[in-house]
C-alpha cells in the first residue's frame, strides 16, 4: 500500500476552515484509492506567532522537511499587520517557499462549464478558458536585495529590488516549455522589458531556452498589456510564464475568469518536496463564518497527487467530484447565482468528499 506523510499547515483566517475540507477529501481519496495518508499538523504565520512568537518555527521547518508534501491554507491578517516586517506572517510563506526550493508556482485557471454563470464576464469570452500561469516563486522583487526602509538625508526611502540570475530564468522557462508541450504548445512570457533591465535579461534567457523547444510557440507580452488581454480575450493564452510579482498579480486576475479567487489551486514545485495551497489569502473579511469556498484548496490536493505522488488519476477523481457537485447546483457564496443551492464551507467539503466515495 502506498503511504505518504503530508505536513498540514492551516495557518490563519479562513485557512483552518478550508484546510479542514481538503482533509475530508484526502480521507475520501485514501479510502477510494487504498492509500495510507499520514497528516502531521504544524503552525505557520499568525497562528505560529501567537503560539511561539515567530511566524515560521523551527519545528515547522523540521516537519515540512520530513514530509512527502505540504498542504497550506493561508497566512496573515490585520491582527499581525503592525508587527515588525521581518516577523510578519507573510515572511513565513516566502521563507517556506525558499526552503523548499519551490521555484515554479503552477496556477491553473480553468473554468468549469458549470460555473459560466458565476462570472461577471461574458460567456463567449470565458467559455473554455484554460490557462496555466507559471509564476517564478523564489526570486525577483519579493526576494532581491537591497530591500528595506532606509534613512536618506532628511527623509526615508523604501527600497525593493527586482533581480534575476540567468539560471533562475532558465529553470522556470524550461518548466513552462515542458508544461506547454503537454498542453496546447504555446507559451506567453510576460515581462516589462521596455523599462526593467531584470526583465530584459528574462526575455533574452527565455528566447535562448526556446531554442530547445521549437515545437512550442513563444510570444512575449508586457505585463500591462497582459493584464488587459486576460480580461479582453483570455482564450489567446495557453501557458503564461512570468516573474514572481507579475505572476502574483496576474493569477488573481485569471482567477476571476473561473468565477472566484476561491477556485484557483496551486502547486509549487522544483524542490524535493512540493507545496500545495490555494492562490488566495486568509480572507479575514469572511473568516470564521463558514462561507469561504474550499474548492481552491481541495483542487490543490488534486495537484499534490499529480505532482508529488505521481497519481494523476486522483487529481482526475477530485476534479470529477468537484464538477459533479457543481453540476448538481451547489455553490458557496462567492460563486452563487440565482436558482442555485447555497451551501457553507463545511457542506461543500462534505459534498465533494461524498462524491469521491461514490465515484
Ligand atoms: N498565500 C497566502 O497565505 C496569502 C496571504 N495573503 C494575506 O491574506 C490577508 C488578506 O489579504 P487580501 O488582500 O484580502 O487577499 P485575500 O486573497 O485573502 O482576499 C481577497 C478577497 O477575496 C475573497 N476570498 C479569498 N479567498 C476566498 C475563498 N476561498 N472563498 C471566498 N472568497 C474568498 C476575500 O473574502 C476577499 O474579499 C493579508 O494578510 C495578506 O497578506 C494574501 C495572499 C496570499
Ligand atoms: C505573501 C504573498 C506573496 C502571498 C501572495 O499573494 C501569493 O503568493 O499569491
Ligand atoms: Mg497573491
Amino acid at each position: 500500500m502506498k503511504e505518504f506523510k503530508i505536513a498540514v499547515l492551516p495557518g490563519d483566517g479562513i485557512g483552518p476552515e478550508i484546510v479542514k475540507q481538503a482533509v475530508k477529501v484526502m480521507d475520501a481519496v485514501s479510502e477510494k484509492f487504498d492509500i495510507k495518508l499520514k497528516y502531521e499538523y504544524g503552525l505557520i504565520g499568525g497562528a505560529a506567532i501567537d503560539e511561539c512568537g515567530v511566524p515560521f518555527p523551527e519545528e515547522t521547518k523540521e516537519l515540512i522537511l520530513s514530509s512527502d508534501a505540504v498542504l497550506l491554507g493561508a497566512v496573515g491578517g490585520p491582527k499581525w499587520d503592525n508587527l515588525p516586517f521581518e516577523i510578519r506572517p507573510e515572511r513565513a510563506l516566502l521563507g517556506m517557499r525558499k526552503l523548499l526550493n519551490a521555484f515554479a508556482n503552477l496556477r491553473p485557471a480553468k473554468l468549469y462549464d458549470e460555473l459560466i454563470d458565476a462570472s461577471t464576464l461574458k460567456p463567449e469570452v470565458i467559455k473554455g478558458v484554460d490557462i496555466m500561469v507559471i509564476r517564478e516563486l523564489t526570486s525577483g522583487i519579493y526576494f532581491g536585495i537591497p530591500k528595506g526602509i532606509f534613512v536618506d538625508g532628511e527623509e526615508r526611502v523604501g527600497i525593493n529590488t527586482m533581480r534575476y540570475y540567468e539560471h533562475e530564468v532558465e529553470r522556470i522557462a524550461r518548466v513552462a516549455f515542458e508544461v506547454a508541450r503537454k498542453r496546447r504548445k504555446k507559451v506567453t512570457s510576460v515581462d516589462k522589458a521596455n523599462v526593467l533591465e531584470a526583465t530584459v535579461l528574462w526575455r533574452e534567457v527565455v528566447e535562448k531556452v526556446h531554442e530547445d523547444y521549437q515545437d512550442v510557440e513563444l510570444n512575449h507580452m508586457y505585463v500591462d498589456n497582459a493584464a488587459m488581454q486576460i480580461i479582453r480575450w483570455p482564450k489567446q493564452f495557453d501557458v503564461i510564464v512570468t516573474t514572481n510579482m507579475f505572476g502574483d498579480i496576474l493569477s488573481d486576475a485569471c482567477a476571476m475568469l473561473t468565477g472566484s479567487l476561491g477556485m484557483l489551486p496551486s502547486a509549487s514545485i522544483g524542490g524535493k518536496i512540493g507545496l500545495y495551497e490555494p492562490i488566495h489569502g486568509s480572507a479575514p473579511d469572511i473568516a470564521g463564518q463558514n462561507i469561504a469556498n474550499p474548492i481552491a484548496t481541495i483542487n490543490s490536493v488534486g495537484m499534490m497527487f499529480t505532482y508529488s505522488f505521481d497519481m494523476p488519476e486522483v487529481e482526475e477523481a477530485i476534479d470529477t467530484a468537484v464538477r459533479r457537485v457543481l453540476a448538481k447546483g451547489y455553490r458557496t457564496r462567492d460563486i452563487y447565482s440565482e436558482g442555485k443551492k447555497l451551501v457553507s464551507t463545511e457542506e461543500m467539503g462534505d459534498l465533494i468528499a461524498e462524491e469521491i466515495k461514490n465515484l
